[in-house]
């Protein structure tokens, strides 16, 4: 059986797809919000108008974690480490396989690395491409990494977690994976506002472009491969989440250049992912010169066009 931790958008719609081949046990730390999406068979706070099928089990009992062969933990990348803390122990020794985009503000971690802290003899792996809950949850057709440091393990995931309208590739570059899923929120966020403020397609494709060598220059810095980032973790998520208004990210960054407020309830990776970044990046001798201008607009120090002049003139350099 297949335990999905944490009944957002993306662990309910994954919990959805996943039902088409058995039986899945969906966890939510909230009772009340477990009686209410059993009462309804539907998650209306993260995801509503999509109903739970049968084969999908809520609970707020994790004693349901015995039984579980595989889990997958769908919580924000800044609430990993403090679900682990409690509850990691009961996670020892089986596959868990990350779903959340982000790096630990901190301690610049990875997912896959707070699995590693918190989980003895872990198996952690990682769930990520371009992929909209909403999508998922309908059953519309997408194509998503599994990324495991176990060939033998990752084969059995990638059998295990493509359903019919999820179609896994694999890859042994976790590093890869996850950097490119965590940059590609900061990116976005970059888009967004250039979008919000009336600066241009053209403006959004320079972003888009750029950004994707900054989040190469990170990740190969950091051991991923150059293939890995031009596949769908890395490329292909950051087209989706950087040309749509589904994207969490892309809003928030079209609110601030837009100068609208943003509900702060709604979950943003790229802006505790943009601190983190700058975090490590200072020690390693990276210049991102995106990440900075996100982090100057996030936390209001900079409007967009002072954003923009910071980036438009830069000195002159090769591509
Ligand atoms: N929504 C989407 O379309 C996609 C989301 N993701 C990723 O999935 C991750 C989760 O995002 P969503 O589900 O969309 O967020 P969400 O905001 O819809 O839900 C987050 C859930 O985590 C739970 N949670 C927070 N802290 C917790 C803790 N300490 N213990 C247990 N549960 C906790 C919340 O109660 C909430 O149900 C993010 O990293 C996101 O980047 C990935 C692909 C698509
Ligand atoms: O990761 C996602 C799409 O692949 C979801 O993006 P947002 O978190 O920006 O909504």
């Amino acid at each position: 059986m297949i335990a999905v931790i944490g009944a957002g958008a993306f662990g309910t719609a994954l919990s959805i797809s996943l039902a088409r081949n058995g039986p899945v046990v969906l966890w939510a730390r909230d009772a009340e919000h477990v009686e209410e999406m059993q009462a309804t068979q539907e998650n209306a706070r993260r995801l509503p108008d999509v109903a739970l099928p049968q084969a999908v089990t809520v609970s707020s009992d994790l004693t349901c974690l015995a039984e579980a062969d595989i889990v997958l933990v769908s919580v924000p990348a800044q609430k990993l480490r403090a679900f682990l803390e409690t509850h990691g122990p009961k996670l020892a020794g089986k596959p868990v396989v990350a779903c959340c985009k982000g790096m630990e503000r901190g301690t610049g971690l990875r997912p896959t690395q707070v699995i590693s802290e918190h989980v003895a003899d872990a198996v952690p792996a990682m769930l990520t491409g371009p992929s909209f809950a909403h999508d998922i949850a309908r059953g519309l057709p997408t194509a998503l990494t599994l990324a495991c440091g176990s060939e033998r393990i990752g084969e059995q995931l990638q059998a295990r977690l493509t359903t019919p309208n999820i179609r896994l590739y694999r890859t042994t570059d976790v590093i890869g994976a996850e950097l490119g899923g965590a940059l590609k929120n900061v990116i976005a966020i970059a888009c967004g506002a250039a979008i919000g403020a009336g600066l241009g397609e053209s403006a959004r494709a320079a972003l888009m472009t750029r950004g994707f060598a900054e989040l190469v220059k990170v990740a190969e810095a950091y051991g991923a491969k150059a293939e890995t980032l031009a596949g769908l973790s890395g490329f292909g998520d950051l087209v989706l989440t950087c040309t749509s208004a589904q994207s969490r990210n892309f809003r928030f960054g079209q609110s601030i250049g837009a100068g609208e407020t943003f509900d702060s309830g709604v979950t943003v990776e790229g802006a505790a992912t943009a601190e983190a970044l700058a975090e490590i990046a200072q020690d390693a001798g990276l210049d991102l010169p995106i990440t900075r201008v996100v982090i100057g607009l996030v936390r209001d120090e900079l409007n967009v066009r002072e954003a923009m002049d910071m980036l438009l003139q830069r000195p002159l350099k090769e591509e």
